[in-house]
């Protein structure tokens, strides 16, 4: 798909499109089409940020209360996003021992309850030790800090899918 493909989708082509780039929260592609025509994948990528950036804390919270958890009931009972499901598989985590499974849902619990959001990170970029090794890091961060932290994920995430579907090499990015 090319730029001019892009910039000539109405409303509801273009959130078909790019609605799940934040996972679940189609609301930022809706807005994020009224700052068309985009140059290019930074472009598009750059007004996702944006719009995420300007959210208060709450909203930022909210985007991160959409994502699943990594290797957690959703993907158990296989309700990701196709998105989500690719990105999870990709670290590995689809094939969990039991013991790792346990591990990584009884962190996963301690993150939500000490942060109130659920612990966010870009999965295609890791493997599945670097996700428990993360996951125990992050869990000690002051929590205006693991904020940030998590939207950077967030928008890795985003980057990354906006790469799969403008079919641009992520790492060029
Ligand atoms: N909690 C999460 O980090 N979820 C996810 N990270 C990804 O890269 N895909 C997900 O579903």
């Amino acid at each position: 798909m090319d730029m001019e493909q892009v910039n000539s989708m109405d409303f509801g082509e273009f959130v078909d499109v790019f609605g799940n780039v934040i996972e679940r929260c189609p609301l930022i592609a809706a807005a994020v089409w009224s700052q068309r025509p985009f140059s290019g994948l930074e472009d598009l990528e750059k007004h996702f940020s944006a719009f995420i950036d300007a959210l208060p804390q709450s909203g930022q919270e909210g985007i991160l209360r959409c994502h699943p958890d990594l290797a957690g009931r959703e993907l158990q009972r296989g309700t990701l996003t196709a998105e989500s499901q690719r990105e999870q598989s990709s670290a590995g985590l689809t094939s969990l021992g039991a013991e790792e499974r346990l591990q990584l849902a009884e962190l996963n619990a301690r993150y939500r309850a000490r942060f109130g959001f659920p612990f966010v990170l870009a999965a295609r970029l890791r493997d599945r030790d670097a996700v428990l090794r993360e996951l125990a890091r992050r869990l000690h961060r002051p929590p205006a800090q693991e904020l940030r932290t998590a939207l950077g994920e967030v928008k890795k995430i985003g980057r990354l899918r906006l790469a799969d579907l403008l079919g641009g090499d992520p790492a060029r990015l």
